[in-house]
């Protein structure tokens, strides 16, 4: 649909754009992005026909540019620009009304009832309908915005060229926009070529990017092979981390700051004396947010949080909603739940085992309540009927260094290697199946770092932090189970 070839070209003498070909198909949502100064809206403007290029081509359904009449080149494109303003006094429909311009027939400019249709449903799908009659100098920076998308939409084009659309508006306008946009080159082809500075936005949305970087394309491609860390940290000259979104599979940038980088190497490290016991919990207060990865019952995955909650319910314990119902512990309780990590257990918290493993630079807290009541053979799981009985091995691992993701998993995968071998070493029976059990049925674990010190990029067995965590939980679970034991058969 849109064809740009070998363009060159700026503002006096000096060329701005070089050598610039790219295409964009009907129906696409096209992301233009680049730092400041790399030639955007010169390019936007271009497309659109406000500034002439030197160099090379654009051409729309195959026919150039300079072959349109400023009418007809209105009909197919429409144009919401970066810092819309207006001199005149008008009203909000008056406004959206001028993008009819280019639809109407005849010296005397006709006002149909088709031009009146088309104002009212655009003013209604970007929410300025109820304000029609206000004077758009006495609409906040956001509203003003919706009303030239309403007017850019009244002109019903074919393709819909946007500076930085959601410059002004909020977080719902902005979702609310990108979505409509999604939406029309979905259902109706329309084709939207806009600039972004929000890299994540641009992710979420935009079908394909192009990146600017100096007046000439970097890359044009997907947003997953345009959002690379390495590029974007090179392009943009700043440092950024690249994340997956927690929903959808697209690209999410965040930005490392400053203030973080240059942190001091904390001398705090998680440790015993941090713990605080009694019969109805255990709690862990850090002076600091920790970076975690759990399977408790709140917190749960991947994030950050501060207090950590083991708590003691009865064997009898039985609610429709139990996250619910934590959640709400927890909150009676004094604890924020969304900075808390939290587990339950029928476990008498009198018999936990904890204890601080330490190297020369990093050191590891390892916190284990178990009762083997419910073991079960991982490898017989199907033997079982489906029942989650609150007898159960809950596992904390603080680590007192920087880990990477894969370290992460793989402190994961030791734990459970070590606890697997403590079932082993302890005889523990899985009830239904009499073979050795490698856990229980409910067993829950948190990874929790301070991200701060020596950084930890593996957790195998063999590597430094695989070789304390093995030991810890080892030791750790073994006693845990002892006491377990000791207490069931009244020693
Ligand atoms: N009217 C103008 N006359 C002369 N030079 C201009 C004019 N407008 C922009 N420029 C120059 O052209 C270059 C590219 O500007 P452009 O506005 O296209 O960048 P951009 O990528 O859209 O930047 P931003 O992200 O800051 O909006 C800049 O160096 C700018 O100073």
């Amino acid at each position: 649909m849109l064809h740009v070839k070998h363009l060159s070209g700026g503002y006096t003498g000096e060329s701005i754009l070089k050598d610039i070909s790219f295409e964009v198909e009907k129906g696409e949502l096209f992301g233009i992005l680049g730092p400041n100064g790399s030639g955007k809206t010169t390019l936007l403007k271009m497309i659109s026909g406000i500034l002439a290029y030197k160099h090379g081509s654009i051409s729309i359904n195959s026919k150039t540019l300079s072959e349109y009449t400023p009418k007809e080149l209105a009909k197919i494109v429409a144009v919401l620009p970066q810092h819309s303003s207006q001199a005149f006094s008008y009203t909000v429909k008056e406004t959206v009304s001028l993008g009819r311009y280019a639809h109407q027939k005849g010296w005397f400019q006709t006002w149909s009832d088709e031009d009146e249709n088309t104002v009212q449903r655009v003013m209604a799908q970007t929410g300025v309908a109820e304000f029609q009659d206000k004077n758009i100098q006495e609409l906040s920076g956001g509203e003003r915005q919706r009303v030239y998308l309403a007017q850019a939409l009244a002109q019903e084009p074919e393709i819909l060229l946007l500076d930085e659309p959601t410059n002004h508006l909020d977080l719902s306008y902005q979702k609310e926009l990108l979505d409509l946009l999604k939406k029309w080159t979905k259902e109706r082809g329309l084709t939207v070529i806009s600039i972004f500075h929000d890299l994540n936005l641009a992710g979420l949305y935009c079908d394909r990017l192009l990146l600017l970087e100096r007046g000439t394309i970097n890359i044009n491609h997907t947003p997953n092979e345009v959002l690379k860390e390495e590029r974007i940290n090179k392009v943009y000259d700043t440092e950024i981390e690249k994340q997956p979104h927690p929903k959808v599979p697209a690209p999410q940038m965040v930005l490392m700051p400053e203030w973080q980088k240059h942190a001091e190497v904390s001398s705090i490290s998680i440790n015993p004396e941090l713990l605080e016991f009694s019969d109805e919990k255990i709690v862990l207060q850090s002076p600091i947010p920790l970076r975690t990865m759990s399977s408790g019952v709140v917190g749960s995955g991947t994030g950050w949080h501060q207090t950590f909650v083991n708590r003691h319910v009865g064997m009898d314990y039985n609610c429709s909603d139990h996250r619910v119902e934590m959640v709400e512990y927890l909150r009676n309780h004094g604890f924020e739940p969304s900075e808390t990590v939290g587990m339950m257990t029928a476990v008498m918290l009198a018999d936990v085992s904890y204890k601080l493993y330490k190297e020369d630079d990093f050191s590891v807290m390892v916190v284990v309540t178990a009762g083997v009541g419910n073991a079960i053979d991982a490898s017989k799981g199907g033997m079982h009927a489906f029942s989650l009985k609150p007898g159960t091995i809950n596992t904390w691992l603080f680590v007192n260094g920087q880990l990477t993701e894969e370290a992460f998993i793989q402190s994961i995968m030791t734990a459970t290697e070590a606890k697997v071998k403590v079932m082993q070493d302890q005889q523990v029976l899985d009830s239904v199946t009499k073979t050795i059990a490698t856990g229980t049925s409910t067993d829950s674990i948190l990874i929790a770092s301070t991200q701060k010190g020596r950084l930890l990029d593996y957790a195998g067995p063999i590597t430094a932090l695989g070789q304390l965590i093995g030991k810890g939980i080892y030791e750790c679970t073994t006693e845990a189970i002892v006491k377990y034991r000791k207490r069931k058969q009244g020693l």
